[in-house]
């Protein structure tokens, strides 16, 4: 199937990342992909393959040495950093394994936080509707000390998506989480897609995880070496290239 520029939330094209020193280290050689507007890819592959360099620089928070990136149809490499930071804030959301919530604010208050940020007031509707899916009606007066991993997650959640971003970039978001945690987390990041038709890039060493995924975009040394759509667990952990061989173990998919 090919995608108009209208279906493309992120496109990147020949992007290399290089980072410097004695002994330079080639983060991403000359990769290309666009992520579809509407879906949810996971981004694997192994431990310094460029899974991070990948998001941050697809995100705006890193810059590459060559290629374009591009959020929409806006080309970021020419950007200033101050239009970086409000592109950052009003159309793009990030989830983070640590949560990275704000201690000293409530649920509701770390909820409005990017809104508060960039200035814009959010829809009240729209607010209401993220705190209903997510499931924090009851906790918005809580601190995130109060609160489980799964919930501070869920929190995580709901701010990245109370701008309405284009597209939501997640650091392993269950990698602190017990397995059934995960598993409501990952229900809630497909749902957000499915009834948002949020954009959702993932990256994660978890098969389970990425089998939540439409599709599952392969790293092995800053290069894109495999593209699936929607393969389950087992064809994923197969086709992993894990360090010493080392297969993970496979547990269901839960729901
Ligand atoms: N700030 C930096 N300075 C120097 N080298 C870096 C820097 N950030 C990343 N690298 C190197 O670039 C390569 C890709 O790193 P990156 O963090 O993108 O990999 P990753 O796939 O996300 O790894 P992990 O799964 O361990 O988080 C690695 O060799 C890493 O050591």
């Amino acid at each position: 199937m090919s995608l108009t520029p209208a279906d493309i939330a992120v496109g990147l094209d020949h992007v290399h990342k290089t980072y410097g020193g004695d002994q330079p280290v080639v983060a991403l050689d000359d990769v290309s992909v666009v992520f579809a507007r509407g879906t949810m890819t996971a981004v694997m592959g192994p431990s310094g393959s460029g899974k991070s360099t990948l998001l941050h620089c697809a995100a705006g928070l890193d810059r590459p040495d060559s290629g374009t990136v591009r959020i929409g149809p806006t080309d970021l490499s020419s950007m200033s950093e101050k239009r970086l930071t409000e592109l950052r804030r009003g159309r793009v959301g990030f989830v983070f394994q640590a949560f990275n919530l704000v201690g000293a604010l409530n649920v509701e208050q770390n909820i409005l936080l990017p809104s508060r940020l960039s200035g814009r007031r959010p829809d009240p509707a729209w607010v209401a509707e993220v705190i209903g899916r997510v499931g924090l009606g009851e906790r918005l007066r809580h601190r995130p000390s109060q609160l489980s991993g799964g919930q501070q997650q869920r929190v995580a959640i709901a701010r990245a998506l109370v701008t309405r971003p284009e597209v939501m970039f997640c650091d392993e978001p269950t990698g602190a989480l017990d397995t059934r945690t995960a598993a409501e987390v990952l229900a809630l990041l497909r749902s957000v897609v499915d009834r948002f038709g949020q954009t959702v890039v993932m990256v994660t060493h978890d098969p389970v995880a990425a089998s939540y995924a439409d599709r599952v975009t392969v790293l092995a040394d800053g290069r894109i070496v495999r593209d699936m759509a929607q393969p389950g667990a087992e064809r994923i952990a197969e086709h992993l290239a894990l360090p010493g061989g080392r297969r993970p173990s496979v547990a269901s998919r839960e729901g």
